[in-house]
């Protein structure tokens, strides 16, 4: 199975399995490979011991009995429990629970006792509501009794689609899923009830899927590598782009500094930094490697970026919530260059949230945390969700920022940050993000593959660094990064 990052929401996967049945591979060869999957990832982990198998009504239950049947095959004790009585079953879970020839127990916290693992095959791609009853009752027993949990293809409760829990889920040790991941795999708190997750291949083609791929990834440098231009002994700057940032009055210039200095660690060939005349001196104390442009106000700005050697923009780190912020906004915008929009530049529009949306295009990037976000767009529903309407609505790409960071571009596709190092969280790690977008764009690479490499690169330069972690250390970790994402 190729690793090409597609993410498949369970409504989708769902029609894969049935493309997949309707191309010839039945439903009960399906659930085989899938519960063999599950046996080979506790076996190759864990020697034999005392489990239980939780059994659901549907296919991810009918999972459940192959496992516990392969689990018996393989010299384990193991003991099977069934949510619904085994003649209600249907289709392939009734063929896999008629292959169980001992006792079978109702589901419930009085059958935990006497396990040392549990295999949770009670709800997958079909939950449909939040857990209830005695599902409800035995998945707080694991989590009281903290007992070691392996779910199939998706901890009993997760929301496959969002990551989000319906009424209640286990805390999995394991998880091990089928075909693709679900957003719901990476997206938050999913992500962290899964524990490690597994992607088994059941036998589904790639073209089913292929015909069934919406556009979600999970980012890595597999999407965008290719774009991202590498230096060669010929290379000259003059080809890897000129950033501009619009920089923020002379008491708060760290944020515009973090920002350009991180356009040019990510590769931007020139770098400046547009500020006031009073500003000016301090950014050129404290600069080497880039160039500062002096321009008073808006109309100064509009005359200096007429000039097409600009080949990205940035304004928002630091640069002050207010009128004038909106003015010089509205000059970014109306230099027609790829443009990132960040921070105070985002806060400004939230009285008047359409005087920005209207202006904006698919080459633009804006870059909200979860509370810029509430006060440009609709902060109902799930991220995933939330950032592709966004998208839709504004006509840009939104990097939705979190420990699960979403890319949403108008045309519906999206990425989803699969780590982000707890250390990221440091003052000033936004501006370096905004910056590694800016110094991407100016390479020319298109404004969805750009937010997304940035997203990675920023994360992965964190990756390792540990507690005490500050974001000028960040900038300085960005070429390790692009090494890693030449290598992976
Ligand atoms: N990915 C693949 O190629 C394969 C996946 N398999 C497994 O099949 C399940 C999906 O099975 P499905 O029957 O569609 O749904 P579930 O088993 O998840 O749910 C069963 C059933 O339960 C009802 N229900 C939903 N929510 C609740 C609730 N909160 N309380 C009570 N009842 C609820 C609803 O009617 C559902 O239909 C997938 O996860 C994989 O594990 C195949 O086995 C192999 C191929
Ligand atoms: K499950």
């Amino acid at each position: 199975m190729r690793s090409d990052g597609i993410l498949l929401p369970p409504a989708t996967m769902a029609a894969v399995d049935r493309a997949a049945i309707a191309a010839g591979r039945p439903g009960p060869w399906l659930m085989e490979n899938a519960g063999r999957a599950v046996t080979r990832a506790v076996t190759a982990r864990l020697p034999p011991r005392p489990v239980l198998v939780l059994c659901g009504p549907g296919n991810n239950g009918g999972d459940g009995w192959v496992v516990a049947r392969q689990l018996r095959r393989a010299g384990w004790p193991v003991r099977v429990a069934s949510l619904v009585p085994c003649q209600s079953l249907k289709g392939d879970a009734a063929w896999a629970a008629a292959a169980w020839d001992e006792p079978i127990e109702p589901v419930g916290p009085a059958g935990l006792d006497g396990a040392d693992l549990v295999v949770d095959a009670l709800f997958g791609a079909g939950l449909a509501r939040p857990l209830d009853g005695a599902a409800a009752e035995v998945v707080r027993a694991l989590n009281e009794r903290r007992l070691p949990v392996v779910a199939v293809d998706v901890p009993s409760g997760v929301d496959g689609a969002t990551g989000a829990v319906l009424g209640a889920a286990p805390a999995a040790r394991l998880t091990v899923t089928f075909c693709r991941l679900k957003p719901g795999h990476l997206l938050l708190p999913g992500r962290l009830l899964c524990g490690e997750t597994v992607l088994a291949d059941i036998g589904i083609p790639d073209e089913v899927v292929a015909a069934h791929d919406s556009g979600l990834r999970a980012n890595g440098p597999g999407l965008w590598r290719h774009l991202v231009p590498e230096r060669t002994a010929e290379s000259h700057k003059y080809r890897f782009g000129h950033a501009l940032v619009v920089g923020g009055p002379k008491e708060t210039t760290g944020a515009t500094r973090l920002a350009a200095r991180a356009a040019l660690r990510v590769g931007a060939g020139l770098v400046s930094i547009a500020c006031t005349p009073e500003a000016l001196p301090v950014y050129a104390a404290q600069l080497t490697a880039v160039m500062t442009k002096p321009a008073a106000d808006a109309a100064a700005l509009g005359r200096l970026l007429a000039d097409p050697r600009f080949s990205a923009l940035l304004i928002g780190p630091g640069i002050g919530t207010g009128p004038a912020t909106r003015e010089l906004v509205a000059t970014v915008l109306a230099a027609g260059r790829p443009t990132v929009l960040d921070a105070d530049a985002l806060t400004s529009f939230a009285d008047c949230r359409q005087d920005l949306l209207g202006a904006l295009r698919p080459d633009c990037v804006l870059t909200p945390h979860d509370g810029e976000f509430a006060r440009l767009f609709d902060a109902t529903g799930d991220r995933l969700g939330r950032a592709l309407a966004a998208s839709r609505a504004s006509n840009a790409v939104v990097l939705l920022k979190g420990s699960d960071t979403v890319v949403a571009a108008p045309d519906g596709r999206a990425t989803i940050q699969p780590s982000a190092p707890p250390d990221l969280a440091t003052a000033g790690s936004g501006d370096v993000l905004a910056g590694l977008i800016l110094g991407l764009l100016a390479q020319r690479v298109p404004a969805f593959e750009a937010a997304s490499a940035a997203v990675w690169l920023h994360a992965t330069a964190a990756e390792g660094s540990g507690p005490g972690l500050i974001a000028e250390d960040l900038s300085e970790r960005v070429p390790a990064a692009l090494a890693a994402m030449r290598s992976r």
